[in-house]
């Protein structure tokens, strides 16, 4: 790992340590609150101090009453520069909060704006990129960071060794293992006025950025993420035989949840796609933390599929009408 990341994030876990934290808050907008979200299921499900995700405006107009100097607020922006973001980070700061940004781009106005500052590598698709250096990797290492110095365990210990020496290797093998099925779904997929996605848990995320970010916005196909347990409670109605869906089934507590909206949804639509967290080699990650990194694979291999759903529509994933071009 990078030596500058390192003691990034060193100076961050030291910051934390030195709290007596009451509340976290992971604040973004788009696939970058989709990328951080998992880290609030993360702490969710190992401490007992609460933690929420929010869309950085809302974070701002909803004022939670629990912010103050015993908050830790995460946020982040790939561009560094998403001036929501940019405000609900100043916005925490004011409230006396411990922020920390993550960001592809040093010295931007989120880099400026953050007491405590992560960056991340990034790399066109298909472009070399050591996946321990990437915005999972630094928000999982901050995260098993400030778990492995509050409650010392070999399992936190374990994880941070699965992003140091496993990823890189599971996110290459996983692609390769998965190009087959992603050619197949842009040659089969390309005409598709609409694709849903669901998952449930610390996937969800992944099938909400797919929808929002891939689709809508990268692709211009309709699309919407629904929650494998919300699926029974008004979605489901909507399923047919020539209903595209692509189901995404994690490995942890939740995966009842979407094989129950999996066997439904399989036996209605004839265009059912499974991305199953089973399959995934995930040999290099310690087996006692692997549903956590499932999301990290399943986001990988989808980010190929939609790949190669762009090359079949001609349709560059750059493309943009509005996004930063129009004033919203
Ligand atoms: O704050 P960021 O990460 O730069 O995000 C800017 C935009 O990029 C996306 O995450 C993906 O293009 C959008 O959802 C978002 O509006």
């Amino acid at each position: 790992m990078n030596q500058e990341h390192v003691q990034q994030l060193e100076a961050a876990i030291q910051a934390v340590a030195q709290r007596k934290v009451s509340s976290f808050y992971f604040v973004a907008c788009g696939g970058s609150l989709a990328n951080v979200s998992p880290a609030q299921y993360i702490l969710d499900r190992e401490i007992e101090i609460p933690s929420a995700a929010y869309s950085s405006n809302e974070f701002i107009h909803r004022s939670p009453k629990a912010l103050g100097p015993s908050s830790v607020v995460i946020t982040c922006s790939h561009s560094g520069n998403t001036p929501e973001t940019v405000a609900a980070t100043t916005f925490a700061r004011e409230k006396g909060a411990l922020t920390i940004c993550l960001t592809n781009l040093v010295d931007s106005p989120l880099w400026e704006a953050a007491e405590f500052k992560l960056h991340y590598n990034y790399a066109p698709y298909g472009e070399a990129l050591r996946g321990e250096e990437t915005s999972m990797a630094i928000l999982y290492r901050l995260v098993f960071g400030i778990l492995q110095t509050l409650y010392p365990n070999e399992k936190y210990a374990n994880a941070i060794s699965s992003i140091e020496n496993g990823l890189h290797g599971v996110y290459e093998r996983n692609k390769a293992l998965t190009l087959d099925a992603a050619k197949a779904f842009g040659r089969n997929y390309k005409r598709e006025k609409l694709i849903y996605t669901m998952a449930s848990g610390i996937n969800y995320s992944v099938a909400y950025s797919f929808a929002i970010c891939l689709l809508q916005e990268m692709q211009w196909i309709h699309s919407s993420a629904i929650h494998s347990g919300e699926y029974f409670h008004g979605p489901f109605e909507i399923t047919d035989f020539d209903v595209p869906f692509i189901v995404i089934k994690g490995l942890g507590e939740t995966r009842p949840l979407d094989d129950r909206a999996y066997d439904f949804c399989v036996k209605y639509s004839d265009k059912t796609i499974l991305i199953d967290a089973e399959t995934f080699d995930l040999e290099g990650i310690s087996p006692d933390v692997r549903p956590y990194f499932t999301n990290l694979v399943a986001g990988v291999v989808l980010r190929q599929y939609a790949q190669h759903l762009s090359e079949e529509t001609g349709h560059a994933l750059s493309v943009r009408r509005y996004m930063w071009k129009m004033e919203y």
